[in-house]
């Protein structure tokens, strides 16, 4: 069960809670309540040196050490604490996925003195996890998801400051019915588009075409728009899900090999998603090997792009939507969990091209 941490706007320590909710009787009432899940990342890492921002441990600290950090964020809201996880964001599995949706669903949405969720995160495949939530937590409560670029030891590190504004949003009532986002760098994003753009820099979270929902000026949100949710987003109820069926993503090049994608579906890939050369493009060789899966095998393939921006159309998949089915304008890494929950649910190929279909023009 969670390790659960909480503690008084005045400071007066830490008070118990149990696995059923939260005691806030030590707390200041008149701020909302907030609850951090920790999965590990750089906001929590750690390495003897205050420059490097690479080559260090990630998921070194623990939650209350990130809480600690920040104590004006006590004067935001009163925060709980749950370690999820503690690892580096290569290591988060489905199964961590759904443990953690669950999590907020029972911790934060259940409850009704609860206001909304923080979750730290390795910045790697954040916007995987963050995809994950958005689809799986919809209780209108705001679930925002944060990391940092550098260790919490580095000079200047911007996890502290992440955190704080991400507890901000999450405390604040123009955030709700929005879906979940990820609040880094001043800026509020949508977790259903919002991708890594730059393996190094701070400034990397972006969706270069739909824009930023809002930014943070002195610790305050601004949102450019009214609460909005992206187009062809689908909810997804997971409480009865035990488990996500594997989905494998596969590059295409000059050359790309057939023997790539039999292999992931020998290995047992129920699903795949390809990184398609441009709209979606693979050799005119791996188009009939995709034919032959789907029509011999009935495993989905989706077509989406290795491009950072763009849309893959259904125009440009060739075939019928129900066999050749496009992402539209969800990534490879996106379209990879859509996927991965369209299967838990369904494999039917007709369900799944459907869903797909919200996100293209078509
Ligand atoms: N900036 C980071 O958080 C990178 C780290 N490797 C992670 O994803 O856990």
């Amino acid at each position: 069960s969670p390790l659960l941490y909480s503690r008084g706007a005045n400071g007066t320590g830490f008070v118990f809670t149990n696995a059923n909710g939260l005691n806030f009787t030590q707390m200041n009432h008149t701020l909302p309540n907030i609850t951090i899940f920790a999965t590990g990342g750089t906001i929590a890492g750690s390495d003897s040196s205050s420059t490097a921002t690479t080559g260090y441990t990630s998921g070194a600290v623990g939650v209350r050490a990130l809480i600690d950090a920040v104590p004006s964020m006590l004067d935001i809201a009163n925060v709980a604490g749950v370690q999820t996880a503690n690892v580096g964001s290569e290591d988060i599995t489905s199964d961590i996925l759904i443990s953690l949706s669950k999590q907020i669903n029972k911790l934060v949405c259940d409850d009704s003195t609860m206001a909304g969720a923080v979750v730290t995160h390795g910045t790697d495949t954040l916007e995987e996890t963050a995809f994950f939530l958005d689809a799986t937590v919809n209780c209108g409560k705001p679930v925002i998801i944060v990391g940092a670029m550098r260790p919490s030891t580095a000079i200047s590190a911007d996890g502290p400051f992440n955190l704080l504004e991400s507890v901000t949003v999450a405390a604040s009532t123009k955030a709700k019915n929005r879906g979940a986002m990820i609040v880094m760098n001043d800026r509020i994003a949508s977790a259903y588009y919002t991708t890594k753009t730059n393996a190094n820099t701070m400034d990397t979270f972006k969706a270069m075409e739909m824009g930023f929902l809002g930014e943070m000026i002195s610790n305050t949100p601004f949102f450019f728009y009214p609460p909005v949710q992206p187009t062809g987003k689908k909810d997804f109820d997971i409480s009865n899900v035990k488990e996500i069926p594997r989905v494998d993503i596969l590059f295409s090049y000059e050359d790309m090999h057939n023997d790539t994608l039999y292999n992931a579906v020998e290995s047992g890939a129920k699903g795949i998603v390809i990184a398609g050369a441009g709209a979606g493009g693979v050799t005119t060789s791996f188009n009939y090997a995709m034919e032959d899966v789907i029509n011999r095998l009935g495993i989905p393939i989706i077509q989406s792009m290795r491009t950072v921006n763009g849309e893959v159309p259904l125009s440009d998949v060739e075939s019928n939507s129900a066999t050749h089915i496009a992402s539209g304008y969800l990534n490879p890494q996106k379209s990879r969990i859509l996927l991965g929950l369209l299967l838990a649910k369904s494999s039917n190929i007709t369900e799944i091209a459907s869903t797909f279909a919200l996100n293209t023009n078509a």
